[in-house]
């Protein structure tokens, strides 16, 4: 233990008078008595040394925990923090298995070792020692001692102020944000409320969040890619501000868009560049507005939470309440068939004033950063009130493929970046609807003989059939218009005639009585 204390103050001759004196003492004196013995040699030489000693003890009593002791979180950040250093400038290394990170090990210095640090201009030492206390459940003559470690931060008094306020803070935090940013980042999915009362059973299930999507494989025009980009990352370091303005820590996006536009990889985009978790929140298995709280209160900082499909997910549409209202009054009238249909009737209860309520009151009051974004293929169906803005901060749509998003799949797809056949598909992309996702399906290749000038003209072809479909739709559409507006043309001509006939009877009528000379 004494060792990084030595190792700290320096001094040749003194190192080898302590490690002399420290040899003794581990050879004549059981691990308890020289415990207590260091003990007392500290008090005395803190009496004139001008350093002082910051102890982070790995384990703190916490009877919520197993076995009454929890890991410190200050421990684990500082290990984290030191790591970089330990493994450059530690003879004796330690490898850790970090649970939940990218990392396979995370490097530290094991015991009696010490590294400098230096942060703004102060230099300071940390070391790893170890004490031993006896165990309490111990009787034997040998009492069993237990063995705790800790970090040492040792540091002159005339810096007492400035690792107090300033230095500690940084390492905490500096720790921490290492830790996120080697953490391995997790999709949860929601559990059916029934499973939630069962033995272990969470409210949210876990896997590795591994998808592959970031902004640069995405699809579409660069400057709406800059725009969302900057958008996400001034929120994500703008705690200050949201405090300075008196505002939750917290975006809505609403991503809109025919399927295959990149509505849920533009998701994951965002989540792999912020280094974020995803929650999927699959409503239709939320039973009621308390399980939705309940859900969304377990969620984590630094997390995006998706409700996908938001137009077929529930009740959240002025359309959706109008079928309901209908199917109950077509219950209202047949009252058997409402028995047979049973439980189906108490099927969801989550409403959209509940999800409101919360994005607006809870929401708002759980701490850390958290996106929330709504995605639909219909955005003129949602209810006003979900969408407006300070609920959902931001609208983005996404859209058929243009020529400029062609070309970044084309790269992802083909690595390359021009072709003679570019400007064929640019003008054949102009006024036809085709999705990135049929784009995409065409640029990869099927075989190992397809190479990219292949993929292109297969692209081609697509657009071909897509633009002769689309112009024949088109046809057809007008016709269609043509031949109802026809009806109708001869529909107010009978009608005209009718009344023509019914007005010149009338009149003969009125002739005959002589009313009208
Ligand atoms: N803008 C895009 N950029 C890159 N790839 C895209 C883009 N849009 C679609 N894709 C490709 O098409 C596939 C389907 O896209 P995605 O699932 O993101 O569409 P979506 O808009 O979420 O569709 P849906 O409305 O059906 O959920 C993706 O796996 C991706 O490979
Ligand atoms: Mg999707």
């Amino acid at each position: 233990m004494m060792m990084a204390e030595i190792w700290s103050l320096g001094g040749s001759l003194q190192i080898a008078t302590i490690v002399f004196l420290w040899k003794i003492l581990e050879i004549y004196f059981p691990g308890h008595l020289r415990s207590s013995i260091i003990s007392y040699s500290m008090k005395l030489a803190s009496l004139v040394s001008p350093y002082i000693y910051i102890r982070f003890p790995e384990f703190i009593g916490d009877s919520e925990e197993y076995m009454g002791v929890k890991r410190s979180d200050a421990y684990a950040a500082i290990e984290t923090y030191l790591s970089g250093k330990s493994s450059r400038e530690a003879k004796y290394l330690k490898a850790v298995d970090v649970k939940d990170s990218s990392q396979p090990v995370q490097l530290s210095m094991d015991e009696n070792e010490g590294v400098t640090d230096e942060f703004e201009g102060v230099k300071l030492s940390w070391a790893v020692n170890k004490e031993y206390t006896r165990t309490q459940q111990s009787f034997s003559f040998y009492p069993q001692m237990d063995e705790k470690r800790y970090y040492q931060l040792t540091f002159h008094k005339s810096h007492r102020d400035f690792v107090n306020g300033t230095y500690i803070n940084h390492v905490i935090q500096k720790g921490k944000a290492i830790t996120v940013s080697n953490r391995q980042r997790k999709l949860y999915t929601n559990n059916p409320s029934q499973n939630w009362e069962r033995y272990k059973a969470r409210k949210w299930s876990h896997v590795t969040f591994e998808h592959p999507a970031t902004f640069d494989t995405l699809a579409m025009e660069s400057k709406k890619k800059l725009e969302i980009v900057n958008d996400l990352e001034k929120f994500s370091k703008g705690k200050e501000y949201y405090t300075k303005i008196g505002k939750a820590w917290k975006r809505g996006y609403l991503l809109y868009g025919p399927p295959g536009t990149g509505k849920s990889s533009m998701i994951a985009a965002m989540a792999n560049h912020l280094e974020y978790d995803i929650y999927d929140l699959e409503l239709t298995t939320v039973k009621d507005n308390t399980e939705l709280r309940r859900l969304l209160i377990e969620t984590t900082g630094k997390s995006i939470i998706v409700i996908e499909d938001i137009d077929c997910s529930l009740d959240l549409t002025g359309q959706r309440k109008n079928e309901k209202k209908k199917a109950k009054d077509e219950e209202a009238k047949d009252p058997v068939s409402k028995m047979t249909k049973g439980e189906e009737d108490s099927n969801s209860k989550v409403t959209l004033s509940g999800l409101l309520n919360f994005i607006d009151g809870l929401w708002s009051a759980i701490g850390g950063e958290r996106i929330i974004v709504f995605t639909t293929n219909y955005v003129e169906k949602l209810d006003a009130a979900l969408i407006r803005r300070g609920r959902m901060d931001k609208h983005i749509e996404l859209s058929y493929c243009g020529f400029e998003a062609f070309k970044v799949l084309a790269k992802n797809y083909l690595d390359v970046d021009s072709h003679p056949l570019f400007a064929t598909i640019g003008h054949l992309l102009e006024g036809t609807n085709i999705t990135p996702a049929d784009v995409a399906e065409n640029l990869m290749p099927k075989s190992m003989n397809e190479d990219a000038e292949t993929c292109l003209k297969k692209l081609i072809e697509a657009l071909e059939t897509a633009k002769d479909a689309a112009k024949m739709k088109a046809e057809e559409e007008a016709r269609l218009k043509a031949e109802t507006e026809e009806k109708e043309k001869q529909k107010d001509v009978k009608v005209d005639g009718s009344l023509a006939k019914v007005k010149d009877n009338c009149v003969g009528v009125v002739k005959d009585n002589g009313v009208i000379a």
